[in-house]
């Protein structure tokens, strides 16, 4: 049974089938902006991070979303609350929701974005693989950027629209011919909250750094028509991806901490 976001094969169900979906330290999470703590150790090391721009990135319909393949042996990313080690780029992809009342995974004092990017990256000073790090606790890290609807659209989401009809269908890529710069997804403003956290979908390792910024970038509602257009299925029967966003999952015990960059 292929695991989704229906009420048969959701979210509520995951962990029958991924024992780790079950586990204390899942995500997404809602933030509570009161109990973030404001860590100086974080403020000292600030988060760097260094990407390529690269054209003909091949850009997949995984049948829950779209998904940039983007292994950038020269990109990194370290500091902040990743300690010593250095995470490479090995993707990127986005969630949304039927409607932009929701769609993020992550929430803020309970309130849902219109969606959420997330740039997945994994620990090459440890491990020698993205499968290898995804089995450690700190395998992954994951950068999260909220999306807002608003009037301007966004260049870099739209490089990544104009590719949508040729992978109407689960399992079709393409090459996405214009050149991306992942650092143009982020915000200008690089305040962050970070936790320790999980995959957002099966099997849900327990193996992620979250680090969250708390400022949204902007797309437009046409953008986020255009995502909601891809088929989950590999062939004529047509099931749109309306949604494909985990709601929050217990915090527990776990640290969350922010830094104002
Ligand atoms: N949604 S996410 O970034 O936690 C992820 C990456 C790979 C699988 O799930
Ligand atoms: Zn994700």
């Amino acid at each position: 049974a292929e695991w989704g976001y229906s009420p048969t094969n959701g979210p509520d169900v995951w962990a029958r089938l991924f024992p780790q979906a079950g586990g204390a330290r899942q995500s997404p999470v809602d933030i509570c902006t009161s109990i973030a703590s404001s860590d100086s150790n974080l403020e000292m090391k600030k988060l760097t991070f260094a990407y390529e721009s690269q054209s003909d990135l091949r850009i997949l319909n995984t049948g829950h979303g779209w998904k940039v393949e983007a292994p950038q042996s020269g990109s990194r990313l370290e500091g902040g609350p990743l300690g010593e080690d250095i995470y490479q780029l090995e993707q990127f992809h986005c969630h949304w929701g039927e409607t932009s009342a929701e769609g993020s995974e992550h929430t803020v004092d309970g309130r849902a974005y219109a969606g959420e990017l997330h740039l997945v990256h994994w620990n090459t000073t440890k491990y020698q693989s993205f499968a290898e790090a995804a089995q450690h606790p700190d395998g992954l890290a994951v950068l999260g950027v909220f999306f807002d609807v608003g009037n301007e659209s966004n260049d870099e989401i739209e490089k990544i629209v104009s590719t949508l009809s040729e992978i109407k269908f689960k399992g079709q890529f393409t090459d996405i011919p214009d050149v991306i710069d992942p650092t143009t997804f982020l915000p200008s403003g690089l305040g962050y909250w970070t936790y320790l956290g999980s995959l957002t979908t099966p099997p849900c390792n327990e193996c992620v750094i979250w680090i969250v910024y708390k400022e949204p970038i902007t797309v437009t509602e046409e953008q986020l028509v255009q995502f909601r257009c891809l088929s989950a299925c590999s062939g004529e029967a047509e099931e749109f991806i309306v949604k494909n966003y985990r709601p929050p999952q217990p915090l527990g015990n776990r640290a969350l901490r922010e830094c104002n960059a």
